[in-house]
């Protein structure tokens, strides 16, 4: 069979006629949407190109049959938690566990495989290796490398390569395989020489000599490189983000086609049923704020707060150790000023009905099930949509064709193009704009509302780690944050605060109890209703006490890492009181943060179980305090770590004790794990790479534990 060569159209779009219709199945596993999003936009290439592709969610195990797949199979899956498979890939992944599969099981099975991850997670892209090397096991066989994308530097970099050296694979691959002319042996050594490995820095991405592009070529417009748009802002404080610059305001550019619009909206004047409530299928409480602390002072880089919520008439049984999500609504300011920017701020109080527009050419078209029926306008961007998400590519696309400076036109054009690639990680990525950020700078991009419903997310709940436990605190349950922080740069000129801890810490600052130690108005008790928040709970399968009390345990939690930890003590506490004959093991404990004097959160509460024996090693550092010329002191947890690494290499190596960690992602969890992997080579003596295993072997026995967050 010939594949259709490449037809370059009027509009010098890069078509292919579509008269070959390759099947395959395309199979995601998808937390927030990422994975689930990548497959649909495969979804909608394919059918661009002349293949065609079943998609499913993997928990939609009815829909697909693997055992007898003979279509070649694409699985796009990320991975969520410390290291684990999305909720609806869980069953999937259980499932091609079980021991009692035979080795070849799948040899009739031919995959490729998208795992996303993000490496400040210790388990980069865990579940999509779990399923790679489990499907290895089972007899089934690539046909495509795999690509492990990482959301720390860009998922588009691995990402967008990878989808388009696929479709030559995928053609190749059915044409052996679909008429069962080829044994898989043989046309797997045939197929690979054709392969790119988008992991391998020289491989052939474009998976062949064929470069199937999904791109529009654009030609530079030089008269227009330095025009400036109208808008004052845009000339003044945007100049980056707005202003083209050469090289790239000379290039020609590839840009992505066009996603197809799927949704019509209309807007009807009738009165919504008013809710001020998320609209969730989860269980999710109503429950009110008993006490807000300030635990840092004043003079602290970031204000951490700490929340009391009576959850008296709920039945919310937790553990120390879960967490649970706060459903937080986006900023009222930012709603009204989008409204207000998109000419919709008269209609706010519309109801919005959606249908999916009858002539769209997206296959997998949907009307986003997060969007209850008729809500009214105010509340899909106040409770549905995440409006402070980072505008993909294919959104900036779309705004595109809705702006109508020149100038502006083709600066979007650059930011979503393959050549404009590092500009848009610089001025749209990396400083983290949304939608409200590009329409203050673009000043001519007026986009429809159903564009932004078809692109903006759902509005995700944020998760917090519960620091307190039920028995200390019976129907209490608290939780620490710091109010985060996004200072102005030269893409966004106003400063903003994260959706929920800015929306929290507004709406308790009438009742804010200010430190003991820190002379301060008291609220006045009483006068005041207390403010409410939405809850869900969300246990953790193994982030708990070891059931044995003679077990010791080491916690390292610096900041408002520390959170889960008090809960864990409290907890102990009352375990000590209720089990006075027996033998409880060792507790340490790792605390750091930048002053001593500043920002030592729950100090008296350690100092407490210090006292009582309840903490029998407390150890804390402290990065920003002047350090004793002499006898320095050390600076973060992962120094105190190694000052007390024989310690804890007795505690891990001897006496089977527990890890944990929570905090910060990025920096401190990466560090930690090399100081344990150091702290094993050299209390056993090994090379790195034999420590590594050991270390790797703790977390298979779910004895090193991690609570972490980028
Ligand atoms: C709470 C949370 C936990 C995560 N844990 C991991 C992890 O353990 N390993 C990893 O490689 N990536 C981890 N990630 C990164 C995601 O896999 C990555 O952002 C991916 O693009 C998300 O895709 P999705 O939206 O389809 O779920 C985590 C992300 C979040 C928000």
């Amino acid at each position: 069979m010939l594949f259709p060569s490449i037809i370059l159209d009027e509009e010098r779009t890069l078509v292919m006629p579509c008269e070959v219709k390759n099947r395959f199945l395309l199979l995601y596993g998808s937390q927030r949407g990422q994975a689930k999003s990548i497959a649909e936009e495969i979804h909608d290439q394919a059918e661009r190109l002349g293949f065609v592709a079943d998609i499913y969610c993997l928990s939609q195990n009815e829909r697909y049959n693997l055992e007898k797949e003979t279509a070649p199979v694409v699985f796009i899956v990320s991975t969520t938690g410390d290291g684990e498979p999305p909720d609806a890939a869980l069953s999937f992944v259980k499932g091609i566990k079980k021991k009692t599969l035979a080795s070849d099981h799948f040899e009739h099975m031919h995959y490729a495989l998208l795992a996303l991850g993000d490496t400040n997670y210790p388990n980069f892209c865990n579940c999509g290796k779990t399923i790679d090397r489990r499907l290895q096991e089972l007899g089934a066989k690539h046909f495509y490398a795999t690509g492990h994308a990482d959301d720390g530097v860009g998922l588009e970099i691995v990402v967008d390569p990878w989808i388009e050296g696929l479709w030559e694979a995928v053609r190749k691959a059915s044409e052996m395989f679909a008429s069962g002319q080829e044994k898989p042996d043989r046309a797997k050594t045939d197929l690979n020489k054709n392969l790119g490995n988008p992991d391998e820095p020289n491989a052939d991405k474009s998976g062949g000599n064929l470069n199937v592009q999904l791109l529009t070529l654009c030609d530079p417009v030089p008269e227009l490189s330095n025009a400036e748009p109208k808008g004052e802002q845009a000339g003044a404080v945007y100049t980056f983000l707005t202003r083209s610059f050469p090289p790239l305001s000379e290039s020609t550019l590839n840009i992505p086609t066009l996603p197809p619009p799927f949704i019509e909206v209309r807007l009807v004047d009738t009165s919504p049923q008013e809710n001020n409530a998320p609209f969730s299928k989860e269980a999710v409480f109503h429950v009110p704020v008993s006490r807000a602390v300030r635990l840092t002072r004043e003079d602290a880089v970031k204000t951490a707060l700490s929340l009391e919520l009576d959850i008296s008439e709920h039945q919310i049984d937790y553990q120390p150790g879960d967490s649970f999500d706060v459903h937080c609504p986006n900023s009222g300011a930012e709603v009204d000023e989008l409204l207000q920017r998109l000419g919709l701020a008269h209609q706010k109080a519309c109801s919005v009905q959606l249908q999916l527009r009858a002539d769209t050419k997206k296959k997998v078209a949907q009307i986003p099930s997060y969007i209850p029926e008729g809500c009214s306008l105010q509340y899909l961007f106040t409770w549905c949509l995440e409006i402070r998400s980072v505008p993909k590519k294919a959104f900036l696309r779309s705004l595109v064709d809705c702006t109508s400076h020149p100038a502006e036109k083709r600066r979007l054009q650059e930011l979503c193009s393959k050549q404009g690639s590092a500009e848009y990680n610089c001025f749209v990525r990396d400083p983290g704009l949304c939608l409200l950020d590009l329409l203050r700078a673009f000043t001519s991009c007026m986009p429809p509302l159903s564009l932004l419903i078809e692109h903006l997310p759902k509005l995700q709940p944020r998760s917090y780690s519960a620091a307190s436990s039920s028995l200390y605190h019976p129907g209490k349950l608290h939780f620490v944050f710091n109010i985060v922080e996004f200072p102005v740069c030269a893409e966004r000129p106003i400063p903003r605060r994260g959706v929920c801890t800015g929306w929290l810490a507004d709406m308790v600052s009438p009742v804010l109890q200010m430190p003991a130690r820190v002379p301060g108005p008291e609220p006045k008790a009483g006068l005041v209703t207390p403010p409410k928040v939405f809850v869900s709970l969300r246990t953790s399968s193994a982030f708990h006490l070891p059931a044995d009390f003679n077990v010791p345990i080491i916690m390292v939690g610096p900041g408002t890492g520390v959170a889960p930890f008090i809960g864990f003590l409290q907890y102990r506490e009352k375990q000590r009181q209720e089990n006075k004959e027996a033998a409880f093991g060792e507790t340490w404990l790792f605390f750091g943060c930048r002053h001593k004097d500043r920002e030592f959160l729950f100090r008296e509460q350690l100092e407490h179980f210090v006292a009582n024996g309840t903490l029998t090693h407390l150890k804390v550092c402290f990065s920003r305090d002047a350090s004793d010329e002499e006898e320095p002191r050390p600076k973060y947890v992962q120094h105190n770590l190694h000052l007390h690494a024989q310690q804890v290499g007795n505690i891990l190596l001897k006496q089977n004790g527990y890890f944990y960690v929570c905090g910060d992602a990025k920096n401190m969890a990466k560090d930690l794990n090399e100081a344990l992997i150091e702290i094993v080579g050299k209390e056993l003596q090994v090379e790195k790479l034999e420590a590594m295993k050991i270390v790797a072997g703790l977390r298979e026995e779910k004895r090193y534990l991690q609570d972490i967050w980028s």
